[in-house]
């Protein structure tokens, strides 16, 4: 559909770029920026290599751009014998495999001639065999190859595929000699329509293996078939210390993520999964940046995170999670400010010190901290509560693909896999085991032969593994949201009600204003349904319905009725209770007349309630009536239709809240603090956390004071 054809024009022609002799990528690199408009180069993705031997002699460039110089192969005086050809050849080609795919090439010089002679050779299947086709050139500066027998190969026929020349007298013309040229007018426009042509060329048929879709569309059915397979949790894949490092690669070159972004996406992914008094045990490299933006996220969904950083890394991006966190008043506690035994302080132990790249032994003062992980076991076999532990991509200090060899390292009772399990996850044999990484796009899944569950709804992590048992009767929500206090609502209920229903419909909720009516006739039965606001002001509550309805028999002999709002996201309900009035003829007519005709004969032919022959019946009824009204005459409204209105007597706003772990009971196990929200949305299509649920409610009633009728705010048990 649509969506298709959207997410491929997102996608820049992407070009490797070949330097001149003895020059480098750094240098063509500076030559094009500087000399063409970035109007140009923000069309292209261009990758810049270094030619694969080291300069063997004077560089035209010494004096102007600083070394290292590079060459890509060697020539004798005649050009017509090379050395270190085929070693070139293949270097590139397997650049390409390791971080294509590319669409075209970009030379200068020798790139040039290089880039230029590459397609035909292609094309003969001589080389670059195990990529796909260059389907486009440019070409700076360039030559013909004058070693015969290459020559013959390579322009056995013209190039095929779109190119660009800067070489008098093919294209364009610029009259600096042997140099990047800046574009002049007319080179500027006949780049821009070359750009124009390739982009359009390249992307109405998206490359196979790069395409780009699972960013931002539903799972493929490519992905749904992997999806079947995950119910057995020995299916997935598992990565080595070698796959993982090259995923990242991958993901952080061609695929153009930042590293930023990707430990933005992990750290989201492990706050998503966890919950409560916090310690993120952070080691030097990515994954204890990890844990500094799970610590971040976790302060934000309102939790208290505490960091143990010991070996701060100077680079920028750890300094700047390192000042978000203390801007938030996140504490830093050193090694020796933690508590020898770390039950007593932390619910939680983000064990974010080693991830894929850990080698050797811990050394210290890790080696003393995962000793305190390990030793929080002995609690366990003497029945004292004992902190979870979550570690982040591999539990610390186990061997990356072995696990925890000696068996005496840390047993943590989550583990936050990211991107894919790595080896040693398949000795994980603690109850929750959870994969974050919404970010694999299917490339990256094709290449390793990735099987990954799908991720349910917007959620960041899934649960991989077997689900432990769970004890229903013990499901709570952990609500986080803001506290609801006598004295920030509004006096009048209405105005916190408009309140409530403007952050329902800011926070995007699916028709916040739908609505279960409860009513009991004069047999005192309740019953309720779903219905939907159509209007609310000092007056009351307003819905529009058929009068010949169950609800409606029900409100003629007992005018009182319950309205219930239930904003899941928000965390808040509301019930008003009141009496109820129908609203006047005229309104219910301006109502009637406000609504699509298609409604309007909906109304005239729904005789709710009643026993209908068939669907047929409705169907041609609607039929009828939608020929009858063809030719835009007013519709009546049926005598049926109409509005009430709820006058309310009684409000009452509740707002679920975070508990704090200390409010709960001692046994507790850890089910209660993490989240399972995946095994259970299956069940109940909600978003279900364990936890204990200390709701607020707030009730609103009438009553007098010196003859004034007032709304008396009261705060009820939970
Ligand atoms: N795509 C993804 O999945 C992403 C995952 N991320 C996370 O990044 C880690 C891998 O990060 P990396 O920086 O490569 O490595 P580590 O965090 O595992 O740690 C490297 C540092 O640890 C030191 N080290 C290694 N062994 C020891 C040891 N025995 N004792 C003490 N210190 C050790 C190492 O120092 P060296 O001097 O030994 O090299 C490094 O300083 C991955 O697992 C994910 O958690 C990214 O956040 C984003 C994408
Ligand atoms: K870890």
């Amino acid at each position: 559909m649509g969506s298709e054809a959207e997410t491929v024009t997102l996608r820049k022609p992407r070009f490797l770029c070949l330097h001149g002799f003895r020059t480098s990528g750094e240098i063509l690199k500076t030559q094009v920026t500087m000399k063409w408009p970035e109007s140009v180069t923000r069309k292209l993705d261009l990758v810049y290599l270094d030619a694969p031997f080291p300069c063997q002699g004077k560089s035209d460039v010494e004096g102007i751009f600083d070394p290292p110089y590079y060459e890509w192969f060697q020539f004798n005086k005649e050009f017509t014998e090379y050395t270190n050809f085929d070693e070139c050849l293949a270097y590139i080609e397997d650049y390409m495999i390791k971080n294509g795919p590319f669409d075209g090439l970009l030379g200068f010089s020798q790139g040039a001639i290089l880039s230029a002679g590459l397609p035909g050779l292609q094309a003969q299947g001589l080389t670059f065999t195990k990529v796909p086709k260059i389907k486009f050139l440019i070409i700076v500066g360039g030559a013909k190859f004058r070693a015969a027998s290459l020559a013959d190969k390579a322009y056995s026929t013209p190039i095929q595929c779109p190119s660009l020349h800067f070489l008098d007298p093919v294209v364009i013309h610029h009259p600096k000699g042997h140099t990047i040229p800046r574009l002049d007018e007319k080179g500027l426009q006949i780049m821009e329509s070359f750009l124009e042509r390739i982009q359009k060329m390249a992307f109405l048929t998206p490359i196979p293996s790069l395409s780009i879709r699972a960013f931002c569309t539903k799972p493929s059915a490519k992905m749904a078939d992997r999806a079947v397979q995950i119910q057995n949790p020995d299916s997935i894949s598992y990565l080595t210390q070698r796959e993982a490092a090259e995923i990242d690669e991958i993901l952080m070159g061609p695929l153009g993520f930042s590293v930023d972004q990707l430990m933005e996406l992990a750290g989201l992914s492990v706050a998503a999964s966890i919950a409560e008094r916090v310690l993120a045990i952070c080691g030097p490299g990515n994954n204890g940046g990890d844990g500094l933006v799970a610590a971040r996220h976790l302060y934000h969904f309102g939790y208290k995170p505490s960091v143990c950083y010991p070996k701060r890394t100077p680079k920028p991006l750890y300094s700047g999670l390192v000042t978000q966190l203390e801007s938030l008043s996140v504490p830093f506690l050193s090694v020796e400010d933690l508590p020898l035994d770390l039950s007593k302080d932390f619910d939680i132990l983000v064990d974010a010190m080693f991830g894929f790249s850990f080698h050797g032994i811990p050394r210290p003062p890790f080696d003393d901290l995962i000793q305190r992980l390990v030793s929080l076991r002995d609690h366990d076999q003497t029945h004292q509560k004992s902190p979870v532990i979550v570690s982040i991509d591999i539990p610390s200090g186990w061997h990356v693909e072995e696990g925890d060899i000696g068996g005496e390292g840390i047993k943590p009772d989550m583990l936050v896999s990211l991107t894919a399990p790595k080896l040693c996850a398949k000795k994980f044999c603690g109850p929750q085991h959870f994969l974050g990484g919404r970010f694999v796009p299917p490339s990256v899944a094709d290449k390793y032969k990735l099987r990954l569950p799908p991720y349910p709804g917007t959620s960041m992590c899934v649960r991989i593994g077997k689900a432990p048992k769970i004890d229903i009767s013990a499901l709570r929500e952990n609500y986080i949201s803001p506290e609801l206090l006598e004295e920030q609502v509004e006096a009048d209920p209405i105005d916190q009600f408009c309140k409530w229903f403007d952050d329902a419909v800011a926070a995007s909720l699916k028709e916040p204003n739908a609505m279960a009516l409860s009513t009991a006739g004069k047999d005192g039965k309740p019953s309720s349904r779903m219905v939907l606001l159509k209007g609310v002001d000092k007056d009351g509550f307003v819905w529009y319905t058929n009068y010949d309805s169950r609800k409606a028999h029900d409100l003629s002999d007992n005018p009182h009725a319950s309205l219930l709002f239930y904003w899941d996201g928000l965390n808040r309900q509301v019930r008003v209770e009141g009496s109820v009035q129908r609203v006047s003829d005229e309104e219910s007519e301006q109502y009637f007349h406000s609504r699509p005709r298609g409604s309007q004969i909906g109304a005239i032919v729904s005789k709710q309630s009643t026993v209908v022959p068939g669907r047929h019946v409705l169907l041609q009824q609607h039929k009828e009536l939608e020929e009858k009204f063809s030719d835009g005459s007013l519709i009546p409204k049926p005598k049926h239709w109409g509005g009430y209105r709820l006058k309310p007597e009684l409000f009452e706003f509740w707002q679920g809240q975070k508990s704090r772990l200390h409010d709960r009971a001692a046994d507790q196990n850890i089910l209660s603090i993490l989240r399972v929200d995946v095994i259970l949305c299956l069940v109940v299509n909600l978003v279900i956390k364990l936890n204990v649920m200390s709701d607020l409610s707030l009730q609103y009633s009438p009553h007098e004071i010196n003859g004034q009728q007032v709304w008396k705010i009261e705060r009820l048990a939970p």
